[in-house]
This record gives C-alpha cells, structure tokens and sequence, in this order.
C-alpha cells in the first residue's frame, strides 16, 4: 500500500504546490489524478520518486517512509516503484529487448549493466514481459521502428521489469490516438489487477479516466476536492476540480473531439462502401 500523509511542497518560489495531502492506495488499486494546469498533478508524483523533495509529510510505500531516505536506500527504494511518461522515454537506438531489460539496472552490479550482461532468467522474464504487452514478435527491432503506442507497451513492459511494488504513470496516454489510448489504459488497468500493484496516473482525458479508473482524486490548488468512484464524478463535482469556465471549455472539447471522430469513421464508411 503507498501512504501519503500530510503531504505538502512550497518550491523556492513561494509557490504551494501541494498541501497538507493525504491519500492512501492499496494494493491493485489504480487511481486517476486529475486537476486543472498548476493543480500540482506532476509535483505529487514527483514527490513519491523523490524527484521533488516534499517540504513536509510523509510517504510510506509498503511502511517503508520514502522522505527520510538516505541517497543509497533512496536508490534500492526507487527500484520499488515503475515509472510510465507520456513520451515513453525509451533509448531509441536500442532493441525492444535492450530498453525492457534496462528496467532491471537497478538490480544489477554496475560493470555488468555496463557491459549490458543480464541473468538468464532476466532475459526470459523480459521475453514474458513482451508477450504480456503484445510485442514478443518485435523484441530484436529498434524503438525508433515503433509506433507511438507500441512504444508505450515497451515502456510498460521496461517499469514490470523491475518487479515494482508501485507504478507512476505521467500522463500515458497524452501522445496516443483515441483508440490506441483506450487499449494503452486497458492494458495499464488489468496489469495492476493481475499483478495485485497499486497505480497513480496522471491523467487529462476525463472521459478515459471514467472509463478505466477505480478511483479519482481530483486537485485543485495543492488540494484534494474530489477523492471517489468514477460514478461520482459529476457535472458539480468536475466544476469544482476545474472550476466552471474551464470544465466548460474542457466539455465543449470533448464534445467536438468525439464529432469529429464520428465524422471521420462516418467518412471512411462511405469511401468503403
Ligand atoms: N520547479 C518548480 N519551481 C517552482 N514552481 C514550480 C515548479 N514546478 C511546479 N511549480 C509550480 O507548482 C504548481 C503545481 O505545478 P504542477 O506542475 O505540479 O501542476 P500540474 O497539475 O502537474 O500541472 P499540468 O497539468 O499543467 O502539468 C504550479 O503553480 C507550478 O507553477
């Protein structure tokens, strides 16, 4: 289970990212973070993996408090949690294979992660992986050969190798098209279930995060406002998080976005028929 407890960032600049935010996921659960520009969505995740260090409050993942870690346990910790970003952040020049087995650079001594030597049974956990996410037959290609959702799969499958007890998720699905992007939270959502793994995604789209999440905490202004079921989440409740003006451009977008997508396929139909 990952623990936030009283979490709160102020950056240099005065500005309060986050406060006083307690939130608690347990195991399997997969919760989407939604929140206006500036609503502190990316400082949240950050501080989890300590890329932005918390002012005050804690973070327990499975008991252990991430805050206090020294600079060596902190990188032993990090292995525990698997990070997906919207632009994948894969090695382009290497293999499928090369950037999965990168997720297990943690585990191994430094001059054989220099030399690229991984265990037997790394590279058959890898093959497993592959085959999870749908790509066993594009191992040996080069990621720069990949489309932006097989990219992603790769990258799904490179935070698994690591065997995490968590998984951060930035926005996985900001590069995708529609489709691919229900197959992308798809995939991410029954992972988390068969693997028993709590999940934080970052997440835009709100329809998506209706469809696929178990749960949404809605920030605004550092602050938790919405913290429930999908089901819950109504007009009222989305005017809060984002406040009318902008729930209503958002909705406006959504409404267009799904017309032109019926306009399209509508289109193709016709050249077909
Ligand atoms: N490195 C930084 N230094 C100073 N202030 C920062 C820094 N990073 C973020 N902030 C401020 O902290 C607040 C929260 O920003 P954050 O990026 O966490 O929001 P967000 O919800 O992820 O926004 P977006 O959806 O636009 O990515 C904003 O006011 C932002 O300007």
């Amino acid at each position: 289970m990952l623990e936030l407890i009283s979490l709160s960032k102020t950056y240099r600049t005065g500005d309060a990212a986050l406060s006083d935010v307690s939130l608690q996921v347990p195991k399997g659960q997969i919760v989407g973070l939604i929140g206006p520009s500036g609503a502190g969505k990316s400082t949240l995740i950050r501080c989890i993996n300590r890329l932005v260090e918390p002012s005050t409050g804690k973070i327990e993942l499975g008991g252990v408090d991430l805050v206090t870690l020294g600079r060596r346990d902190l990188r032993k910790q990090r292995r525990r949690i698997g990070m997906i970003f919207q632009e994948y952040a894969l090695v382009e020049r290497l293999t499928v294979m090369e950037n999965v087995l990168s997720g297990r650079l943690g585990y191994v001594p430094f001059w054989r992660s220099y030399l690229r030597r991984f265990d037997a049974s790394d590279i058959q956990r890898a093959y497993q992986l592959l085959d999870r996410v749908g790509l066993l037959d594009h191992a040996d290609k080069r990621a720069d050969a990949l489309s932006g959702g097989q990219r992603q799969r790769v990258g799904i499958a490179r935070a698994l190798a690591q065997d995490p007890d968590l998984l951060l998720v930035d926005e996985p699905t900001a590069s995708l098209d529609p489709k691919t992007s229900r197959q992308i939270m798809r995939l991410l959502t029954e992972i988390c279930t068969e693997r028993d793994l709590p999940a934080i995604v970052n997440i835009h789209d709100v329809p998506l995060a209706r469809q696929f999440m178990q749960r949404i905490v809605g920030l605004r202004a550092g602050q938790i406002v919405f913290d429930d079921a999908p089901t819950a989440l109504t007009e009222d409740a989305l005017t809060r998080i984002y406040g009318a003006e902008d729930w209503d451009a958002m909705r406006k977008g959504d409404i267009d976005q799904a017309e032109a997508e019926n306009d399209a396929i509508r289109q193709l139909a016709e050249v077909g028929a």
